[in-house]
């Protein structure tokens, strides 16, 4: 029964799957919805077809998952990390090995294509096996004090920790954020997006099958109601939220009430540097890779993409002629290279902000409307042809406001000076990019965030990934991450006599 879902995928195909099996899980299993009244319908994208009804939890089904995890964490946060360590190792190693089985059913739930949907999963599992590896080392120090007392300091967890997901990555947020949580001995319940539900509860069962208690790692499905019962919940400790600003500034409201602690990961609308010394051939492809990847639905995507003027002309040659030959399709085809987004509502919006360039003096060099493939189960997908925009303005509304969609605004830039001041104009600040052969570190240090340098949208499980600004506070990744998900307990001890001033 678990893992019928997954089973299924060698034979799937775009357009075939059909999700019945319950994807709530608590107290070790998968647990059916309490009201199916309430059922909305999930689509897979690249078809339009129902894929799974997604039933919001409830106030009762939220606590029954909030008090399993509860129960479990007085469990797992009394074993030793190097003990957590192995049982996460296995995780990681079931994920590996159904990696392909993961990835066709995430593809076919949101849309990107398989290539990239293999690489999520693989930096899935690697996270959880890196955070494996730093369960064993979490320690505190020990300080000498006057006449032979001491005090020593102990990593302890948090407790119940909430994750809140956006539907561009599902499988990998879930990932993201129950690894270091484990790791320092902490429960999650995690709250997959409403339009993305079917992988994060097979998460949950390949940590059951690993040998977490019963508990450990549940998943509660629903949209604002049920995220806003996990972010009101006492027994919670901690939010950690990946979404847009909006919805983040109010879980930081609703966990304030209780004093809770909060990790947002929000939107960026981030610029990439092309300088005229750079290496062009490398500027173009990073370009594409800040751009396209995930159809654009990525939110440390370089959006803006300032280019010096002198090499402007050959640039937009090269970034134009690749970005026609993208081939745009069937998600699962080894061959396609951009997917559907993720619902018809979205790819209006983002076809919305080409429309409104348009007006505003933008000139589409390519693409930016609807795309229908030509194999006949695809005509209800929601795919678009991937655009560049020319002629942009800074005051324009596709360079100011996050896009979500596989749009590029190209601006040209006379100055490093006039391009540090412009790239830093924004309320957002999640990631930057510089191409140049120059020793470059001067513009990275200057952007107000992330910056990546001579590449794009690069992310190890190593290097620490978080925003500046309106893109949140927190980190994901990195050892850092450890220092999010524990706390830090002090303990002093007497040798000697009290002096008392009483
Ligand atoms: N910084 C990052 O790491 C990162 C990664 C991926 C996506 N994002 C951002 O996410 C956004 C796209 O994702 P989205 O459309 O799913 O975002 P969203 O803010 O609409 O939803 C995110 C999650 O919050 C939940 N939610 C909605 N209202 C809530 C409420 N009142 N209380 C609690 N939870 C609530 C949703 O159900 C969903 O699970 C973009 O802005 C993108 O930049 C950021």
């Amino acid at each position: 029964m678990a893992q019928s879902t997954l089973d299924s995928m060698p034979g799937a195909s775009t357009g075939t799957v059909v999700v019945t099996e319950p994807l709530n899980f608590w107290g070790g299993k998968r647990v059916k919805p309490r009201e199916e009244k309430n059922a909305e319908p999930v689509f897979e994208p690249a078809t339009g077809r129902v894929l799974c009804q997604m039933v919001p939890c409830g106030a009762e089904e939220v606590d029954e998952a909030i008090q399993s995890a509860y129960a479990a964490y007085q469990k797992w946060s009394k074993m030793a990390g190097m003990e957590r360590a192995r049982v996460m190792l296995e995780a990681a190693r079931i994920i590996r090995e159904r990696r392909e089985k993961i990835a066709k059913l995430e593809v076919i739930n949101n849309g990107k294509s398989i290539t990239e949907a293999l690489v999520d999963i693989d930096i899935a599992w690697q996270s959880i096996e890196y955070y494996a590896g730093l369960a064993g080392t979490l320690a505190g120090q020990h300080i000498q004090l006057p006449g032979g007392a001491f005090a020593y300091t102990r990593r302890e967890p948090l407790g119940v920790c909430v994750g809140i997901g956006a539907w561009n990555y599902p499988f990998q947020i879930a990932s993201w954020k129950s690894a270091p949580a484990l790791a320092c001995g902490n429960a999650m319940v995690f709250k997959p997006s409403p339009m993305t539900p079917v992988t994060a509860v097979i998460l949950a069962e390949i940590y059951k099958e690993a040998g977490v208690p019963d508990g450990l790692f549940c998943v509660v499905q629903g949209g604002a109601e049920t995220g806003s019962l996990l972010c009101h919940h006492p027994k919670v400790a901690k939010v950690s939220f990946t979404g847009s600003v909006p919805t983040g500034k109010k879980v930081m409201e609703m966990s304030a009430k209780s004093v809770k602690q909060v990790t947002l990961e929000l939107g960026g609308k981030s610029p990439l540097i092309i300088f005229k010394d750079c290496e062009l051939e490398n500027a173009v492809k990073g370009a594409l890779m800040a751009n396209f990847l995930t159809q654009g639905e990525v939110c440390c995507n370089g959006t803006r993409v300032f280019v010096q003027r002198e090499i402007m002309p050959q640039f937009l040659e090269e970034v134009v002629k690749r970005t026609k030959a993208i081939p745009v399709g069937d998600p699962l085809l080894e061959s396609t290279r951009m997917g559907a987004l993720i619902s018809k509502p979205h790819l209006e919006k983002v076809l919305g902000f080409v429309s409104q360039a348009k007006k505003e003096g933008a000139r589409v060099l390519c693409g930016g409307d609807p795309f229908v493939p030509s194999d006949p189960k695809l005509k209800g997908g929601y795919f678009m042809s991937p655009c560049v925009l020319d002629n942009c303005r800074d005051d324009m509304t596709c360079v100011k406001e996050e896009i979500f969609g596989p749009v590029m605004s190209v601006l040209p830039f006379d100055t490093e000076e006039e391009v540090i001041q412009r790239a830093n104009n924004t309320t957002f600040g999640l990631a930057s990019g510089v191409f140049t052969r120059s020793v470059c570190h001067e513009s990275a240090l200057h952007t107000d965030w992330t910056c990546f340098i001579n590449n794009y949208n690069i992310s190890p499980v190593e290097v620490p990934f978080g925003g500046y600004k309106m893109s949140g506070f927190g980190r994901e990744n990195g050892q850092v991450t450890i220092e999010y998900y524990s706390q830090l307990k002090t303990v002093v001890v007497e040798m000697g006599d009290v002096e008392s001033l009483f």
